[in-house]
């Protein structure tokens, strides 16, 4: 969520449900309190750091809950008692009658001396009310907890950090963990501003789900995926689970497009074909023995046209993998949306063939997916990429709708948009799939998935869950990180479709 949907989620709840700011704020402390407490034992210095806002009124909440349950805890407020208003205002009262002692000082170095002793610091300066540059005395305090070898804990977001996207230049805590309140906000995703939180958990507080505002963006969870990976009937044949056509490959790089075909394979297409130049075949036919050939006349290695190919054969098409920058792209695209049936997905080299094709194409019947890697989205939108991984929410979700196709933006945290412009965040992986092949074998995964599954948006997002869960599997076991290959990949992804469905 940004800032501004937590606030009118938190504003409609307490305008139309009867719930008060106060007891939403006493519901978030203990939430958080109870998730701290996992962490923590009662021989550890506790210090809590309480900010000016509702996150420092969260604080309080947190400190007198701790206190009540015995463990040691200092609560520092960090800003003068001015600052302290309305429902925070309330909570430092109440923690005040509680008997407990509220410790602030004019000099920060106090604060300093008292951290080292700390073994956890709970941070409770600035949530999603953070504008502007870090403050005195805040930005001071920033820096301190930094340098503490104390396990940080920050409250619904590592104080400095902006809740929304479109931020540059800031300093943060740089927490071991967050617990984040009620939505994860749209900087728990980005690569600049995740990095701060560390692993994050949500605890609810009973804000009423019925009063969410809807953002149109969704979190996909292993729930989501298990309810829609596509279960394959008994009585099925080949021809219910797709008919694909992948092209792409030259004969210098015939190996993506192998990967490519191959992970579709492993994801239960019903059958495929390989459209690559002539000479490249014999290097990928091995490796094929389920897949038939489109030979393509070439130059050079590379593919010149596809007016060859028998459209009628297949349902769904993928295009672009390791088909070079030479073709001639133009003949290619417009046979391509001319005679495909059914989704065509666009990788790699294909995205960037597409770009100035796309106006033409994008209304036709059946779906368009591209899937890029933020290199690629940014050279599709004319921006540089940092400004891509700097806003990708918005600026996929302009994309999607403006050419009315499907975006898959990879990363870390993949950003699949629906043509409406709905988004869903996918999370899975790992630094194993920061290789050269892995968005090969996504596109195959894909594309299987996209033709096997009523929904085009689920097909994405499982695809991609299962691509990511396939990574984190295999380094759990045999792999590494370092030496996990996309090959790999391919033959670990049977073992995680078992997992996902009974007779998948
Ligand atoms: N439904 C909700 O949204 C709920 C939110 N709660 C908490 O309330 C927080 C939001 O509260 P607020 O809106 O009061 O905002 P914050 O508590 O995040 O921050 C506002 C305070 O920070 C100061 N500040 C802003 N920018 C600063 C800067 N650059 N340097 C130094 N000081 C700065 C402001 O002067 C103000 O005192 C959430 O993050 C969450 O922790 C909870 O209390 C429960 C309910
Ligand atoms: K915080």
């Amino acid at each position: 969520m940004t800032a501004q949907e937590m606030y009118d989620w938190d504003q409609t709840a307490i305008q139309t449900s009867g719930l008060s700011g106060t007891m939403l704020m006493e519901n978030a402390g203990r939430s958080v309190s109870r998730e701290v407490e996992k962490k923590i034992n009662r021989q550890q210095n506790v210090i809590v750091l309480i900010g000016g806002g509702n996150n420092g009124g969260d604080g309080y909440v947190i400190a007198r809950t701790l206190l009540n349950h015995g463990y040691r805890v200092e609560a520092w407020q960090v800003v003068p008692d001015e600052k302290i208003h309305g429902d925070a205002l309330t909570h430092k009262e109440i923690f005040l009658q509680s008997g407990y002692v509220v410790r602030h000082t004019e000099d920060v170095s106090v604060l300093g001396k008292d951290m080292q002793q700390a073994d956890v610091i709970i941070d409770c300066m600035l949530g999603i009310g953070i504008k502007g540059k870090l403050r005195s005395p805040i930005s001071e305090v920033v820096e301190l907890v930094n340098e503490q070898n104390a396990y940080t804990i920050s409250i619904d977001i590592p104080s400095g950090v902006p809740a929304d996207e479109g931020f540059g230049e800031f300093d943060a805590v740089k927490a071991d963990e967050t617990v984040v309140i009620a939505a994860p906000k749209m900087s728990a995703f980005l690569e600049s501003t995740s990095y701060y939180y560390g692993k994050w958990t949500i605890v609810e507080i009973g804000l009423p789900v019925k009063l969410l505002p809807n953002p149109r963006r969704q979190l996909w969870t292993k729930r989501d995926a298990s309810t829609t990976v596509p279960i394959r009937a008994k009585h099925s044949h080949k021809g219910s689970h797709g008919k694909g056509l992948v092209i792409g490959g030259s004969y210098h790089m015939p190996g993506s497009i192998a990967m490519t075909a191959r992970a579709a394979l492993r994801s239960g297409i019903g059958l495929l074909s390989i459209a690559t130049p002539t000479t490249a075949i014999p290097s990928v036919a091995p490796f094929l023995q389920e897949a038939t050939f489109e030979p393509l006349p070439e130059e050079q290695g590379v593919m010149m046209e596809i007016d060859g190919v028998d459209w009628s054969k297949y349902n769904g098409t993928a295009i672009g993998m390791g088909m070079g920058r030479e073709v001639n792209a133009s003949s290619i695209f417009q046979t391509l949306f001319q005679h495909a049936k059914g989704p065509v997905l666009i990788d790699a080299d294909g995205l960037y063939h597409v770009k100035d094709k796309l106006m033409k194409y994008a209304d036709r019947p059946d779906p368009v997916i591209l899937t890029p890697h933020p290199g690629e989205f940014a050279h599709l939108i004319d921006r540089s990429i940092p400004e891509v991984m700097q806003s990708p929410f918005t600026l996929t979700r302009g994309f999607a709708e403006k050419y009315g196709v499907y975006v898959v933006l990879k990363g870390p945290a993949t950003i699949i948009t629906s043509p409406q412009g709905d988004q869903r965040v996918e999370l899975s992986g790992n630094a194993g799939l920061a290789k050269g092949g892995s968005g090969d074998v996504l596109s195959g995964v894909l594309l299987a998935l996209t033709l096997q599954s009523k929904s085009v948006f689920d097909a994405l997002a499982n695809g991609c869950m299962i691509h990511g869960l396939t990574a984190e599997r295999l380094t759990e076991n045999h792999h590494s990180t370092t030496g996990l290959l996309a090959s790999d990949l391919i033959e670990g992804l049977s073992e995680t479709f078992r997992t996902f469905s009974v007779s998948m």
